[in-house]
């Protein structure tokens, strides 16, 4: 089978980050949509395909639920570091998007593998769901803030004390498209050893 590889290519490089600020609040994303984002999502590679990642789906009312679960958490467990912006956002932005999806790490009990082999295969995921939301012409972005790294916060997206919350895919239709980015120049990514 072969492909187009410069739809491919295009795909790829067209990939932005789309923030809840930029979505359209009032627009719903199809579900066969989000399942499809989903579903490529567990074609990503992992090591003895033990494929390591849980997804946990905010939409509708849920998001709510997420909304508050997070911004109440924050409160109580940032103590003297409290700011009313953060909690606000903490509330409010689950709301703009029209799916949340929890990304999260079950770590294999038998840890045949160091964890960060795991931790990588759900970032390759990841990186599918952004291809797939592009290629939707949907907008999406990971997160790591909010109650990403708090222990607290693994109980309510069902996960042990071994898995890890690895943040959140935002998913929403875009209203405001993000500007083109750059990347540095290839050849300082690179050394060639060619002999
Ligand atoms: C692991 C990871 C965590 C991220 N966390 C955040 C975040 O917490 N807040 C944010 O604004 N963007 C976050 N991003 C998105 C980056 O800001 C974005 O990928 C970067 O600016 C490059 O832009 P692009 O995705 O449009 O190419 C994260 C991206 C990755 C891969």
């Amino acid at each position: 089978m072969t492909y187009d590889i410069n739809q491919i290519n295009d795909l790829i490089k067209n990939r932005r980050s789309t923030f809840p600020k930029q979505f359209d609040p009032a627009a719903t994303v199809d579900e066969a949509i989000v399942r499809q984002v989903l579903e490529n999502a567990t074609w990503a590679p992992s090591h003895g395909n033990l494929q390591p990642w849980k997804f946990v789906v905010f939409s509708g009312e849920g998001r709510q639920k997420l909304a508050q679960f997070q911004a109440e958490l924050y409160k109580t467990a940032s103590g003297d570091n409290f700011k009313q912006a953060t909690y606000d956002g903490l509330l409010a932005n689950p709301l703009k998007a029209s799916h949340v999806i929890a990304l999260c790490l079950k770590r294999d009990p038998n840890k045949k593998f160091p964890e960060i082999e795991e931790v990588s295969a759900v970032a390759c995921a990841v990186q599918n769901m952004y291809l797939t939301v592009t290629a939707y012409g949907v907008g999406g972005y990971w997160t790591t803030g909010g109650v990403t790294y708090r222990e607290a916060a693994k109980e309510f997206f069902g996960l042990g004390e071994d898995d890890k919350l690895m943040g959140f895919f935002y998913i929403g239709a875009i209203a405001v498209a993000s500007p083109a980015k750059d990347r540095a120049p290839l050849e300082d990514k690179i050394e060639w050893v060619r002999a």
